[in-house]
C-alpha cells in the first residue's frame, strides 16, 4: 500500500458510496458532508473530514434551521429538513457585456448552494471570453482565489459552469480546497429531495451518468490496480488479471445504470394508470408550474391548505404533489404542484424531470408562477415557456401569476404589468389576489357543456353527488321513480350516465 492509499478510508470510495446509497439513503447523501460523487475522496485527502466535522456541522445545522423556522412561521403546515453546511466561495466567468447575466446566474448558484446546505462566503466573477483550459480561471485569478479562500476559511469552491475533470483537478491543486461544479450541486439537492422510488431511481441514474466520464479525474487513488482493494459487492473472482479499479468501477456503474433504467421503465405504467383514472373521472387538472423557488408550493398551500412541503430553498419539491379542490360553484379539479424549472439544466438531469413535467404536459390549465421579486423575471418566464414549448404543451391555456407581490413596489408592478398584461398579482404570504386566481382558474378549466336529462333512482345518491362534483345541475324534481335531473356534463362524464337518460330528455335534446 502506498501512503496515499492508507490516507483514503475504505468507506470513502465514491463508487461504493453511490452504488450502496440507493438503500441507505434515508437522509440523502449530502455533497457537503459525507459527500456525494467525486467530492468525498478529495475531502478525505485534504483532511476536510475529521473528528471535528460532525461537531461543526451540528452547530451550523442548528443555526441554520433556526433561521429557516422564523422564515416559515407564517406558512401553514411547514416541514423542514435539517441542513448541513459548508463554507463555499463561488466562481464564474463571463464574456464582455455579459456581466448582469453572470451575476444573476451566480446569485442563483448561491441559492442552490444554500439549498444544498452550504454557507456562501463570497462570489468571484472574471471577465474572459473562454474558460482557461487548464484551471478554468486564469492563472492570476486562480492565485487570487487561493488567497481569498484561505483568508475566509472556505472549504469548497463552486464553479458556475460544468468543469472538465482536468480543470477541476488543476484548480484544486492551486486553491488547495475541493472544487465542484453547478451540476454536482443540483444533483446533490435532487438526491436530498427525491422521495418516491421513481424519483430516487431517476436521480441515482443522473448521478451515475454524471460520474461516469469523471472517473479518471479523481486521481491516482482511483486508477490504481484493483489487487488488494476489494470494494463492497465485488468478489475476488470477478476481476481479470491486471484489470484496473477504474475499469471495474465503470463496469459496476454500467450494470447499476442498466438496472435503474429497467426499474424506471417499470414505473411508467403505474403513472399512466393514475393519470388514466383522473381522465376517467373527468376531473380537470391544473398544473402549477414555474421557476424554482417562485412560490408554487406556498401557493398550492394557500389554495388547498394542502400542507405540501415549503422551504426557502430551490427545488423544495422534486416529486409532484396532487391535490383535489373545487371551484366556487362546486366543480372539482385537481391542482398539481411541480418541480421548479432552472435555466441551463444539465443534460444529465433532463430525464429526472421528465416524470413531473408529464403532469404539465397533460394538464388542462397551466398556472405559471413567477417570482415578482426576482431580479430577472423575464428570463424566468422565458425559461419556463421554452420548456413548456419543448413538451408540446404550448396550446394549454396558461395563467401567468406574479407571486410574492407583497415584496414589490408600485413601479415594479407597473413594469411587470407591461410585460404580461393579463397576469395576476398574488401573494401566497398575505393572500392578496388568491381569490382572483381561483376565479380565473374556474373560468379557464373546461366546463361541462353537454345537456342531459336523467331519472335517477333514489338509491343512487352517488350519481347525484357525482353530478354535483363534475357537472352543473340545472334543475331537479322528485318523482315516484326517482330524482329527475337536468344537468350539464363533460363528454367524459356523459357515457357512464347513459343508463339514467330518459326518453324525454333525448327528445328534448333533439328539439333544443
Ligand atoms: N414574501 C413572500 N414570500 C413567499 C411568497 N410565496 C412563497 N414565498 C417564500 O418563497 C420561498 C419558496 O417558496 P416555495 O413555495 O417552496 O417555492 P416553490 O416554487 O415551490 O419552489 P421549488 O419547489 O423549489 O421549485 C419560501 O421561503 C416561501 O416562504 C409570497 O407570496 N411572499
Ligand atoms: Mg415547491
Amino acid at each position: 500500500m502506498t501512503e496515499r492509499e492508507t490516507e483514503v478510508r475504505p468507506d470513502a470510495d465514491p463508487i461504493d458510496r453511490v452504488l450502496a446509497a440507493a438503500d441507505a439513503r434515508a437522509g440523502g447523501y449530502a455533497l457537503f458532508r459525507s459527500g456525494a460523487l467525486a467530492i468525498q475522496e478529495d475531502a478525505a485527502e485534504s483532511g476536510v473530514i475529521d473528528g471535528d466535522q460532525l461537531d461543526r456541522d451540528e452547530r451550523q445545522a442548528l443555526r441554520r434551521v433556526a433561521g429557516l423556522s422564523t422564515e416559515l412561521t407564517d406558512v401553514t403546515e411547514v416541514e423542514y429538513r435539517q441542513l448541513r453546511l459548508e463554507n463555499v466561495v463561488l466562481i464564474g466567468i463571463h464574456p464582455q457585456g455579459g456581466q448582469t447575466d453572470a451575476e444573476n446566474s451566480l446569485r442563483e448558484l448561491a441559492a442552490l448552494a444554500e439549498t444544498a446546505g452550504a454557507v456562501v462566503l463570497d462570489g468571484l466573477l472574471q471577465r474572459r471570453s473562454h474558460p482557461d483550459p487548464s484551471t478554468f480561471l486564469g492563472k492570476g485569478k486562480a492565485q487570487e482565489l487561493r488567497d481569498i479562500v484561505a483568508s475566509l476559511g472556505a472549504d469548497t469552491v463552486v464553479a458556475d459552469t460544468e468543469l472538465a475533470p482536468s480543470q477541476r483537478r488543476a484548480l484544486e491543486d492551486v486553491v488547495k480546497v475541493k472544487v465542484i461544479d453547478r451540476t454536482a450541486v443540483i444533483l446533490d439537492i435532487f438526491s436530498q429531495h427525491a422521495k418516491s422510488r421513481e424519483g430516487k431511481a431517476q436521480v441515482e441514474l443522473a448521478q451515475l451518468e454524471y460520474l461516469l466520464p469523471r472517473l479518471r479525474g479523481w486521481g491516482e487513488s482511483m486508477s490504481r490496480q484493483a489487487g488488494g482493494q476489494v470494494g463492497a459487492g465485488v468478489g475476488m473472482g470477478s476481476r481479470g488479471p491486471g484489470e484496473t479499479k477504474i475499469e471495474l468501477d465503470r463496469r459496476r456503474i454500467h450494470t447499476r445504470m442498466a438496472r435503474l433504467r429497467k426499474q424506471i421503465k417499470e414505473f411508467a405504467p403505474a403513472r399512466e394508470s393514475k393519470r388514466a383514472n383522473r381522465a376517467r373521472n373527468a376531473v380537470p387538472s391544473v398544473a402549477i408550474a414555474g421557476y424554482t423557488n417562485a412560490g408554487k408550493s406556498s401557493l398550492l398551500n394557500r389554495v388547498t391548505r394542502a400542507g405540501a412541503l415549503v422551504e426557502n430553498a430551490l427545488f423544495a419539491t422534486l416529486d409532484t404533489a396532487v391535490r383535489r379542490t373545487e371551484t366556487a360553484d362546486g366543480r372539482q379539479y385537481t391542482l398539481t404542484d411541480t418541480v421548479g424549472f432552472v435555466r441551463n439544466l444539465p443534460h444529465e438531469l433532463v430525464e429526472a424531470f421528465r416524470s413531473t413535467l408529464e403532469e404539465v404536459e397533460r394538464s388542462d390549465v397551466i398556472v405559471h408562477v413567477v417570482d415578482a421579486s426576482h431580479p430577472d423575471p423575464v428570463s424566468q418566464l422565458t425559461t419556463v415557456r421554452n420548456v413548456i414549448g419543448d413538451l408540446g404543451a404550448r396550446d394549454i391555456p396558461e395563467i401567468v401569476v406574479f407571486n410574492k407581490a407583497d415584496l414589490i413596489d408600485d413601479n415594479a408592478r407597473l413594469a411587470l404589468r407591461g410585460l404580461e398584461p393579463d397576469a395576476l398579482f398574488v401573494s401566497a404570504r398575505t393572500g392578496e389576489g388568491v381569490d382572483e386566481l381561483l376565479d380565473r382558474i374556474s373560468q379557464t378549466i373546461p366546463r361541462p357543456d353537454i345537456r342531459v336529462e336523467l331519472l335517477v333512482p333514489y338509491d343512487r345518491g352517488d350519481v347525484i353527488s357525482s353530478l354535483h362534483e363534475h357537472g352543473t345541475i340545472l334543475s331537479t324534481s322528485y318523482e315516484e321513480a326517482g330524482t329527475r335531473v337536468v344537468a350539464l356534463v363533460t363528454a367524459a362524464h356523459e357515457g357512464p350516465l347513459g343508463a339514467f337518460q330518459t326518453e324525454r330528455a333525448q327528445a328534448a335534446q333533439v328539439s333544443d
